[in-house]
């Protein structure tokens, strides 16, 4: 299995990078002229890359049991039946490879004896018989352990895929306000996933390359003892340059780091269609043009280098290789010649020798490549365990979330996102009644948002309390609490789906005598997505995402009248909208506080918006400051403090009073 050898570059850098010389230096100095992009940071999952070059075989040698391990164990967890079969195959290969070599010396001694050629052939056939048996049968069981092996691979992403998704999706929401959760998350998503399946695939291919191996060294220590120490001489050079060259392959990815990551950036700006209005009104065409070319160049350089390198570390290993070859055979020929071994005996040795080495070039490359995706593996691991612990646990004993609720009170709560210096909230108190529109106003950063989130459950405050008629949120389930509040968020996602999907969330409603939900089409109506979805081609059906084909693009405000619908859809005791309307036309936005209200009969709205104009008519107002509620009341009340509100309002007001003319 020499052609593996290519995957493994020799020396790769021209002596050592110096210690200022950062990870991820970008193009040379010496690249063309032009204007460059700023220093980029490393990335993080890339982090690894710095351990990879520190790595020594102690190093290996420790970790590796673990690896080997976790891969098994995921591996019996993904197919009990593949993995077992793998296993049998790849041991029963390992049997007959032995058996054919032994079987080998049969042959040899028959072909060897004294005697007339056709009866020396006659008497080899027997064993001839057996040596056919034993390769038919060892392709036989590399097929079955090849294909068992390849049936596992899918199987192993699935699960790993499966899990981090479960994880992700059921963290508690500030975990993912924490940057470094943040990060572990992205390493274990963009390359322990994909890691997991390479940590299985090489930890068979070990096994594979062990079993090789020892049924190379056991037909050689039935012909004669004194051959076992052959194979392993054969073997250290290219043990030794597969090591060295493996870690010198992962000086150059990181050098290459800043390099591969710039060009990311460049390719997305120039690929995606987000960035392409502003690509071309800025004429950034040949500015990005030339800076991608200066880093593809660079890169190009050093790959070409590398291959350099790798071709002369090729040469060193198997000039090394054949040296030590020679030196078997001299001994070889020297045992012959002492008559310590039959020539038969040494013909059946050498074709040991290279099934031997051949193993082991195939154990020494899984060996590197286990220990290289088991780091990616270990950060997936590793995450995965950490998300488990920011499940929120559900409350022993769980108390049931009063519905319909006739108030729900905010106490006292002070909330600090993770790792912020300062607290979003400092003890603030509100207070919602069945059926009433309360709104949050204040300057932009002062706690609406934050608040309006631990209102929803999506948050847990630090001290203080959410209670639904006396009973706190911590002790309900939040997965109960979330089923009856329905949350127009500020910063809503633009669902790749259909518009019908768009509204109802996963909870589609059978169609009525063919046609639409009326609860979907009330919902629809309410927020005046009707008429949005009138106008597309296939109206309910319409795909919205222009990504895909037939796929339809909608206005800012056009989505926020589906992200409205589908507040209104979800029919639930408590709607929290924040900034319903901001990328709404006046017309939509006049009709939609007429339609919040209307909606509220009977249910409670808590309004954020910064249109003062449309909380007028709410039953209760709090204005927000540096995370505390400093007034409270309905408009007239707080129009005649004289306060935050009023300046807000008169501001807002004065800005329509301007006559035309200036
Ligand atoms: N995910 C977050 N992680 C850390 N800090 C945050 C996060 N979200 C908001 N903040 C901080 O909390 C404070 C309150 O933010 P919030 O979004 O609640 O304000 P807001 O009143 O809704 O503002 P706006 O009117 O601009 O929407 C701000 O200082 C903001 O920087």
């Amino acid at each position: 299995m020499r052609v593996r050898w290519f995957r493994w570059p020799g020396r790769l850098l021209r002596g050592r990078r110096s210690p200022d010389e950062s990870p991820g230096t970008s193009p040379g100095k010496d690249a063309s002229s032009g204007p460059a992009l700023p220093e980029l940071k490393e990335l993080k999952w890339y982090a690894r890359t710095g351990e990879l070059a520190e790595t020594g075989l102690r190093t290996m040698a420790r970790r590796l049991p673990v690896l080997v391990g976790q891969a098994l164990r995921l591996a019996w967890r993904a197919g009990p039946l593949d993995t077992a079969v793998t296993i049998a195959c790849n041991l029963a290969a390992g049997f007959f490879t032995a058996f054919g070599l032994l079987a080998t010396t049969g042959v040899l001694t028959a072909l060897l004896a004294a005697g007339p050629t056709p009866q020396r052939v006659r008497a080899a056939l027997p064993s001839l018989a057996l040596v056919g048996l034993a390769v038919m049968l060892r392709a036989g069981f590399q097929a079955l352990a090849g294909w068992s092996q390849a049936r596992l691979q899918p199987k192993v992403t699935r699960i790993v895929e499966m899990r981090l998704y479960e994880l992700t999706s059921a963290v508690e929401l500030a975990a993912l306000d924490d940057a470094d959760f943040l990060d572990e998350l992205q390493r274990a998503d963009s390359r322990g996933t994909a890691a997991a399946s390479g940590v299985v695939e090489s930890t068979v291919d070990l096994l594979t390359g062990a079993v090789g191996l020892l049924a190379a060294a056991s037909a050689l220590g039935v012909l004669h003892p004194l051959l076992l120490p052959l194979l392993l001489l054969t073997a250290v050079p290219e043990g030794w340059a597969s090591v060295r060259s493996a870690r010198m392959r992962y000086l150059t990815v990181l050098r290459l780091v800043g390099a591969a990551r710039r060009k990311w950036i460049l390719s997305d700006l120039m690929v995606d269609r987000r960035h392409a209005p502003e690509v071309r009104s800025f004429t950034m065409r040949e500015f990005l043009l030339r800076e991608y070319d200066r880093v593809a160049a660079y890169q190009r350089d050093t790959e070409l280098e590398l291959a350099r390198r790798q071709m002369l570390a090729r040469v060193l290993g198997d000039a090394l290789e054949g040296l030590a070859v020679a030196g078997v055979y001299v001994v070889l020929g020297v045992l012959l010649w002492q008559g310590m071994v039959p020539l038969a005996v040494a013909g059946a040795a050498v074709l040991a020798i290279r099934t031997g080495q051949g193993a082991l070039g195939n154990l020494v490359y899984a060996v590197n490549h286990c220990y290289e995706e088991g780091l990616y593996f270990s950060d997936y691991i590793t995450f995965c365990e950490k998300a488990e612990r920011r499940i929120p646990a559900p409350p022993r004993p769980v108390r049931a979330v009063p519905v319909p609720f006739q108030k729900i009170t905010v106490e006292n709560v002070v909330f600090t996102y993770p790792k912020a210096e300062r607290p979003s909230l400092c003890g603030v108190s509100i207070e919602l009644r069945r059926g009433e529109v309360v709104a949050l106003v204040g300057e932009n950063g002062s706690g609406k948002s934050t608040l309006a989130k631990l209102v929803a459950g999506l948050y847990t405050p630090d001290e203080g309390r959410v209670c639904w008629d006396g009973v706190p949120l911590q002790e309900t389930d939040p997965e109960q609490v979330r089923e009856h509040i329905a949350v127009i968020a500020q910063d809503y996602t633009h669902w790749p789906m259909t518009a019908r999907q768009n509204i109802a969330m996963g909870r589609l409603p059978d169609r009525v005598d063919g046609g639409e939900h009326p609860a979907l089409l009330a919902a629809a109506r309410a927020a005046g997505a009707d008429e949005v979805i009138d106008g597309l081609e296939d109206g309910y059906d319409t795909l919205l995402d222009r990504r895909f084909k037939g796929g339809a693009e909608l206005s800012g405000g056009q989505w926020q009248r589906l992200a409205v619908a589908r507040g209104f859809f979800r029919d639930a005791p408590l709607l929290i909208c924040d900034e319903p309307t901001a990328a709404m036309d006046a017309r939509a936005e006049h009709a939609l506080f007429e339609r919040i209200r209307a909606h509220a009969d009977g249910r409670t709205v808590l309004l954020i918006t910064h249109r003062l104009a449309s909380v007028r008519h709410a039953d209760r107002i709090y204005v927000l400051e540096h995370g505390r509620v400093i007034e409270e009341g309905d408009h007239e009340s707080l129009m005649a403090l004289g306060g935050l509100y009023a300046d807000l309002y008169a501001l807002q007001a004065s800005a329509y009073r301007v006559s035309p003319t200036g």
